[in-house]
């Protein structure tokens, strides 16, 4: 290299240095200490072969016991989910004692392993109500092999295990991971009931305080979101998305927002509709807006 393209190098990195050193968020005295999106990736991929046997990984399960499939399965994400929560623990708070560490993450990975039979039985309703929702689906194998819905609410059900066990960072690139490919943005802390169906999914927004029922069927383009706020920390923690009761169908591109915004049970919400009010149960609606206001935050 010239001496002016060193030059340009030395004095980037000089000013990159500089950059580093005044962000407080680059601590890089932590080594390999940063959760991996990677290996976060590849507990998915597990999960997904464990939650579906036969339709995801290499085995061929004519020649696997189950026995030896579901344990051996088991036993791999342990050991990749307990790795990535002890990093993302240390990452999460800098001051933790080692042994601390390593006994919550112990305690995590071990309770969300516990739940995985139960989480599944939970998905493969979801794949029902998926089938039963939309008659262009040929059969539930159909489903699990092709919805984006089925895989986002998938990666979505566990990820909220280990949301509600107040894993750091984990959850969130998880849901974010099935957002880039199925453009359904589902966040973690969103509480969802069973029989869950997304029609077509594709620009889907379902917000953190989110809370969903059982048997709610929306389609592409629905925002369970909320109103807007320039000073959202203020809000953390605070229920800022509608509730969904059971039994409603939000028809595509909808907007509904406002945490105090609750659609009754077995409502009808119509396409293109923008909602900041409640809707009592029964009822079928277009757009309700009384307000629309930026609230600032006092
Ligand atoms: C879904 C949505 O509107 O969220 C807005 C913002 N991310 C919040 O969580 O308040």
């Amino acid at each position: 290299m010239g001496t002016i393209v060193n030059k340009t190098i030395q004095e980037a990195t000089a000013r990159l240095k500089e950059n580093y050193e005044a962000q407080k968020i680059f601590d890089m005295s932590l080594g390999d200490c940063v959760p991996n999106r990677d290996a976060i990736i590849s507990i998915i991929e597990g999960l997904r072969t464990v939650t579906f046997p036969g339709f995801f990984g290499s085995e061929n399960m004519a020649y696997v016991s189950k026995d030896n499939f579901a344990g051996s399965t088991l036993a791999i994400l342990y050991e990749r989910l307990f790795k990535q929560v002890r990093v993302a623990l240390k990452f999460d708070n800098k001051e933790l004692a080692d042994a601390e560490i390593r006994a919550k993450a112990e305690e995590y990975t071990s309770t969300f392993i516990a739940k995985i039979p139960d989480i599944q039985a939970m998905i493969l309703k979801d794949v029902d109500a998926e089938f039963n929702g939309d008659p262009a689906a040929k059969d539930h194998q159909d489903i699990i092999l092709s919805y984006p819905g089925i895989f986002t609410i998938f990666v979505y059900r566990y990820a909220h295990v280990l949301y509600e066990l107040n894993v750091p960072y984990i959850p969130r690139i998880m849901t974010e991971y099935a957002h880039g490919l199925t453009g359904i943005d589902i966040n973690p802390g969103a509480t969802i009931g069973e029989y869950f169906c997304i029609d077509h999914g594709t620009g889907i927004v379902i917000g953190e305080t989110t809370t969903i029922g059982d048997h709610v069927k929306i389609y592409q383009g629905v925002t369970l979101g909320a109103l807007s706020t320039r000073k959202g920390q203020l809000l953390s923690g605070v229920k800022r998305h509608p509730t969904i009761e059971n039994n409603v169908v939000i028809y595509a591109n909808t907007t509904i927002l406002g945490g105090e915004t609750v659609i009754g049970e077995n409502s009808v919400v119509a396409g293109n509709s923008f909602v900041t009010t409640s809707i009592p149960a029964n009822t079928k609606v277009a757009s309700m807006q009384p307000e629309l206001e930026i609230k600032e935050q006092k």
